[in-house]
């Protein structure tokens, strides 16, 4: 595998003297090429701060990212974003194969491969039928799976999600948790997403990086063992999922990664048993 990503001692501090806030402080870490990898973090770690330095949104105020190989200094041509607010990030004066389109305008390649390129990338995400209508006309999960086909139809070298799914419903979560899965699998792709949600990050994911408090640190960076093939209720169920997360959960809290495993497991179980009943409801409900 080759590195995709590569973050190298990154530090991020909003404005100067007595007022500056260091948000990201000294991280470095790699992402292999075809790695679905999360970072979790608790509110306001600067999860946010890190991905906009990562996307070239924002310079960095110390330390560098390379996308294969190249420093980004502003928004690479291949990097694509899926932000929360998916509301915001569509143009409702569009029509949704026009949304999918847009950002290629700006590509060299003519118009008859935009219109295919968007509409593979609406087939991708299930959404074949719909390339006429507007974004209002659609249910906020359908425009998320719009925001994600826009990002899929750059062929993005990096994929960045930041907190994608937070915005929608319960079942709709687990629907596009099982979206990107897929499509990561089907394409390859590279995906980097920031989540608060701890079961999302280790279902989601070959590789989770838990991150401190504010100024966010890397605390640790864990592997995810659990089998390609996922499913919301049995890999939920399962003994790795329950102790990973509970070791996730255990560090989020202030523990290290020698004491994680055993005894967040109780407290997890717990949690999970709860979250399982949603998600049998909302399977019941749909
Ligand atoms: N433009 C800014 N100017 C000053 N401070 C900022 C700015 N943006 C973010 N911050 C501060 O930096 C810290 C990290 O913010 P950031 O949004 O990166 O965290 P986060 O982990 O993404 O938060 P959340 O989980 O709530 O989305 C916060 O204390 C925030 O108030």
């Amino acid at each position: 595998m080759s590195t995709m990503l590569e973050v190298s001692g990154l530090s991020h501090t909003y404005g100067a003297g007595a007022k500056a806030h260091t948000a990201v402080n000294n991280l470095s870490f790699t992402v292999e090429a075809g790695q679905l990898a999360s970072i979790v973090g608790p509110s306001g770690c600067g999860k946010s701060t890190l991905l906009r330095c990562i996307a070239g949104l924002t310079p960095p105020t110390d330390g560098t990212v390379s996308l294969h190989g190249d420093r980004v200094a502003g928004v690479p041509d291949d990097l694509a974003v899926v932000f929360q607010d998916y509301s915001r990030s569509l143009f409702p004066w569009l029509s949704v194969q026009k949304n999918v389109e847009f950002p290629l305008r700006w590509r060299p390649i003519s118009r008859a491969e935009r219109r295919a390129r968007a509409a593979e990338a609406l087939e991708q995400v299930g959404l074949s039928g719909v390339g006429g209508k507007y974004p209002w006309q659609l249910s906020g999960g359908m425009q998320q799976r719009v925001s994600i086909a826009r990002a899929l139809a750059s062929r993005p070298a990096l994929l960045l999600m930041d907190e994608p799914f937070a915005s929608v419903d319960a079942q709709t979560r687990f629907e596009l948790e099982d979206l990107t899965r897929r499509v990561q699998r089907e394409q390859g792709s590279t995906i980097l997403v920031v989540t608060h949600d701890i079961d999302e990050s280790v279902y989601l994911s070959d590789r989770v990086l838990v991150l401190s408090k504010s100024p966010a640190s890397i605390v640790a960076d864990l592997p995810v063992p659990l089998p390609a093939a996922r499913d919301q209720i049995t890999t939920r169920e399962s003994a790795e999922f329950v102790t990973l997360r509970g070791e996730v959960a255990r560090l989020l809290h202030g523990g290290t990664p020698a004491e994680a495993v055993t005894a967040a497991s109780d407290a997890a179980e717990w949690e999970l048993a709860e979250q399982t009943s949603d998600v049998r409801e909302s399977k019941t409900r749909s």
